[in-house]
């Protein structure tokens, strides 16, 4: 294993952060830990990186123990924090020596391992850091977790704030660091880059709802899902809340989603409900869930 979580707790004051938590990462897989903001994300990647201590529970990383042994996993592992860690005020090139010389490496010996990322930035090798864009900051932030050629990844939120190609891109750099046999675990908020990790914990409020691939998560969703539009999103909403066989709706890009409490869901009936509450244009075709349902459902 390359990563085992057992058992951890942390509170701030009132506020528990993670509750029991259990994991195990395998040696190049890539982990996504995936919850909305306030779930207990960066508390979990701040213990593992051996920055913050838990109260109870415990956690090793490439077989060493984040309490005991964290210098050597200091070592051995790249973080890529949630907020934009480098110096503003060095450029692209000054940052990446920097960060190889604290690891007493240089850019020249792992530059094989960055090489795919660092020629997009590399144009502008000589701009301050401050001066990207949000997906060139990441790409940046990537190459400097990664210049002394770690074994394990932690990348926390890396997408948050940046533009949906760039995120596409970054996507597509951690399925090649993962061929380099690098165990990459990975936290985000969006539901969609969930379905693009080996395995995923959906976590939130400190505890893990579920952990499993993203295909079999989906296919545990209870029950049938239906895609509901109608002439106005907002009263189409409080029509189906009020809606005696509701069990859960919420907006789903340009359509509801909605399931009901009964075995035997009735379109008609739903549609002349909907028109006697004065909407029109309205379509209801069933759907497949998405990770994003079953997270609302193992949340309620
Ligand atoms: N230093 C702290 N003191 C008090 N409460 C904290 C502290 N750090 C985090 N918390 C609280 O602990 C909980 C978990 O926070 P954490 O930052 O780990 O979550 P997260 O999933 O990373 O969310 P975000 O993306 O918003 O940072 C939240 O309720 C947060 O307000």
């Amino acid at each position: 294993m390359s990563i085992c979580v057992a058992n951890i707790s942390k509170s701030y004051k009132n506020v528990k952060a993670l509750q029991d938590i259990s994991f195990n990462v395998k040696v190049g897989e890539l982990f996504g830990i995936i919850g909305p903001d306030g779930a207990g994300k960066t508390t979990l990647f701040r213990i593992l990186t051996t920055l913050l201590f838990a109260d109870n529970g415990r956690a090793t990383v490439s077989g060493w123990d984040v309490v005991s042994d964290y210098k050597n996993i200091r070592k051995s592992v790249g973080y890529m924090p949630g907020r934009f860690s480098l110096y503003q005020d060095l450029t692209v090139e000054e940052n990446l020596q920097f960060f190889a010389t604290i690891f007493g490496t240089t850019i020249e010996e792992n530059y094989d391992l960055i090489k795919d990322i660092y020629v997009q930035i590399e144009p502008f090798k000589d701009r301050r850091a401050g001066k990207l864009s949000g997906g060139m900051k990441q790409k940046l932030a990537l190459c400097c977790a990664l210049i002394h050629k770690p074994k394990v990844l932690f990348l926390d939120e890396p997408t948050t704030g940046v533009d949906p190609v760039s995120r596409k891109e970054f996507w597509e750099m951690l399925k090649r660091l993962q061929q380099k046999n690098i165990t990459i675990l990975v936290s985000t908020p969006y539901m969609d880059e969930a379905a693009l990790c080996d395995r995923i914990a959906l976590i939130q409020d400190g505890k893990i709802l579920e952990i499993d691939t993203p295909e079999a998560i989906v296919k545990h969703y209870p029950k049938p899902i239906y895609n509901v539009s109608a002439n106005n999103m907002y009263k189409l909403i409080n029509s189906l809340n009020a809606y005696q066989y509701i069990h859960s709706v919420y907006p789903f890009g340009e359509f509801v989603h909605y399931t009901d409490k009964r075995a035997e869901f009735n379109a008609v009936e739903l549609k002349l409900y909907l028109e006697s509450k004065n909407l029109s244009n309205i379509r209801i075709e069933k759907t497949v869930a998405t990770i994003e349902d079953t997270f609302m459902e193992l949340a309620k």
